[in-house]
């Protein structure tokens, strides 16, 4: 079973009574891809993944699944198979009788049911459980469970609605891994609906960050970390600070802007208008502190709060018109020149560092 499919988004919306909580997005995900729908509760993830599973009506747009418009097919003729949160298993079922119960639907035989539930049982290594009851079972077991008999009928895509929600932090992570390694070894597509963008950056090939029913970036964990579309994108992601300014004149393959409180900043681009409005992102990690800026491109913050975390130093600091700007620094550099709460300390970067970012149409 190794048969992935496209799945092809084409201005897809939904709409409940008055709630618009998919606004015509439209989305490629490449066969085999491991895809994680990332944002905020309620901004139209389980409804958009839901869609293409056929749990929910799609208001507007079309789904399609390889070379098969799937818009109005039930859910058992997509091609598809989902996960739920819950995982949904029949307590008074044994775990063959939970893994084949689809293919009992289908109206397959017993025997053949069985034998291919112990075998997806064997697949997840949970066939020395196979006569339990789900009750019985951890978390982590109950997981595996759900997860083969999602994948007992050989789906093309498997679409997961926050898989790992219910696990406690140390077995999120292990689960985590063993997700990847199942995607990786069957090769089929996976759409992952996940609010955590530590999660998503772990497993995907193909982060969808959503906002307010939109799509604000689909791209690469790395372009998406490195290259953050929208100051929506940047925040949400974190260890980026969005720095909101005007444009003052461009030069060298930078734009020098002006923020409201009176500093000059630099970022990279060009072809920008003098007055215009830009948000930029600079990583956290990307400031340097206590050095004369260059050129005179730089603010002077005054620190509000100092926070040791081992390896690295986390100073929060404020200045006009750029509140709580965060700076992460290594150890070594604090404590070789610390600097303490309402210390005034000069801030600059390097304008290749900083990004500016694009708004969403509205
Ligand atoms: N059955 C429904 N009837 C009416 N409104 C709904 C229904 N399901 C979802 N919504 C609304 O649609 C919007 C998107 O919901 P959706 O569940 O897709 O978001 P989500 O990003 O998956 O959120 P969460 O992470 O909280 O599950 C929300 O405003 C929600 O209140």
């Amino acid at each position: 079973m190794s048969k992935a499919a496209e799945i092809d988004i084409v201005s897809v919306s939904k709409v409940y009574g008055t709630t618009t909580a998919v606004e015509a997005i439209s989305l490629k995900i490449p066969a085999g891809t491991y895809c994680c729908l990332l944002g905020p509760s309620g901004c139209g993830k389980t409804s958009t993944l839901r869609m293409i599973a056929g749990h929910e009506s799609i208001s507007s747009g079309d789904v399609r699944l390889g070379n098969t418009v799937v818009t109005d097919l039930p859910p058992a003729k997509r091609g598809t198979a989902m996960m739920f949160q819950s995982y949904a298993l029949f307590p008074h079922l044994d775990l063959i009788d939970n893994v084949a119960f689809s293919l009992k639907m289908k109206g397959v035989g017993k025997e053949e049911r069985r034998a291919k539930a112990l075998d997806m049982l064997k697949l997840m290594q949970m066939e020395a459980y196979a006569s339990r009851r789900p009750a019985q079972l951890s978390g982590g077991q109950q997981q595996r469970v759900a997860l083969a008999r999602a994948l007992i009928t050989d789906p093309e895509a498997l679409l997961l609605d926050e898989p790992l929600s219910a696990l406690d932090p140390f077995l999120k992570i292990r689960m985590r891994a063993e997700l990847k390694k199942l995607q990786t070894s069957l090769g089929i597509t996976f759409v992952h609906v996940t609010h955590s963008q530590e999660e998503a950056m772990a497993l995907a090939d193909l982060i969808v960050v959503m906002n307010d029913g939109r799509i604000e970036q689909a791209a690469h964990p790395r372009t998406v970390f490195e290259r953050p579309a929208t100051a929506f994108v940047a925040r949400f992601m974190g260890d980026h600070n969005v720095v909101s300014g005007r444009v003052a004149g461009s030069r060298d393959g930078m734009v020098v802007f002006d923020v409201p409180g009176g500093a000059s900043l630099a970022a990279s681009g060009q072809g920008r208008e003098v007055g215009e409005p830009i948000d930029i992102a600079i990583r956290t990690d990307h400031v340097r502190i206590g050095e004369p800026p260059a050129k005179g491109l730089g603010f002077t913050g005054i620190v509000a709060n100092v926070e040791y975390r081992g390896s690295t130093v986390k100073l929060s600091v404020n200045s006009a018109g750029i509140e709580d700007f965060t700076v992460i620094i290594d150890d070594t550099d604090f404590f070789t020149k610390p600097v303490a709460v309402s210390d005034a300390v000069p801030i600059a970067w390097d304008a290749e560092d900083a990004i500016v970012l694009g708004r969403l149409d509205s």
